[in-house]
């Protein structure tokens, strides 16, 4: 679904960020891109979306090509979950519907059951600044599925949570995964986060990118990370990042 070939992308005079990187995805993948701050991960994403061309290499979506005139072909939540205040959550949810001009009514039942889905029926009348963190964070993310696209790129949705809201978040996430059939690219720092949900893992360091496949059999529990076998893999990837050159 998302080819990335021989990549690079440099700020302004000299700033590389990227130097011939290659990474792919495909139909229905959940692929997390660990890597220090700094490390490009964000800038990787606005690339993908086409709200900045490379210098060099080729982006393909299905097998077309990315480019700032066709923005739009990926549902994008970043960091931050950037809710309009002003909204209610069942308005922030219509959002990617009512902006591709769809009709809004014909979608209310859907969007409505996909509330129900994520918890959050009772609070459809209530206002971004009336939810808690986790909640706000699922609004953002049904949000990013109402644009219909089916190559999601999230970036860090859970960063901002405390230990125990993003455990449950990642017990909801394991448990709506099997039926959402959509693709992820997901950026974290969380090295079990990223272990947990995902088929593989690109590891993006100084010297390039490594990719690390996760091989843990689906359906997954958050109960996993207590496991021998997932304490031995997260050893191993935090070796890999930790080593340059590996
Ligand atoms: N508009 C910009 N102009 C110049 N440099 C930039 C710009 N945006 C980002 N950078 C630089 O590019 C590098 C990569 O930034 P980016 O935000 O992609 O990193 P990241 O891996 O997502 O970091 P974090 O994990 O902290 O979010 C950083 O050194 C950053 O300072």
């Amino acid at each position: 679904m998302l080819q990335i070939n021989e990549l690079s992308y440099t700020f302004g005079v000299g700033k590389s960020i990227f130097e011939k990187i290659s990474l792919d995805v495909k139909t229905g993948e959940f692929v997390s891109i660990i890597g220090s701050s700094g490390s490009g991960k964000s800038t990787l994403f606005k690339l993908v979306t086409g709200l900045l061309e490379p210098d060099q290499g080729e982006i393909l979506i299905n097998g077309g090509k990315v480019t700032g005139k066709r923005l739009g072909s990926v549902g994008y939540m970043p960091q931050k979950d950037l809710l309009l205040p002003w909204r209610t959550v069942l308005d922030n949810v219509l959002l990617p519907i009512e902006v591709s001009k769809e009709n809004k009514k014909a979608k209310l039942s859907e969007v409505r059951e996909w509330l129900d889905r994520f918890g959050l029926a009772a609070y459809e009348h209530s206002f971004p600044n009336e939810l808690s963190g986790g909640m706000r964070q699922r609004v953002a993310f049904l949000r990013t599925l109402m644009t219909g696209k089916d190559l999601l790129l999230l970036d860090e949705p859970f960063g901002a949570l405390d230990s125990m809201t993003k455990r449950n978040m990642h017990s909801w996430l394991l448990g709506l995964w099997g039926e959402l059939q959509k693709t992820v690219l997901f950026i974290t720092h969380d090295l079990e986060e990223a272990i947990l949900l995902s088929d593989r893992i690109y590891v993006l360091k100084a010297d390039g990118i490594k990719e690390w496949k996760v091989n843990l059999p689906r359906p997954r529990s958050s109960e996993l990370i207590y496991q021998e076998d997932f304490i031995r893999m997260r050893k191993e990837l935090e070796w890999l990042i930790q080593h340059e050159n590996n």
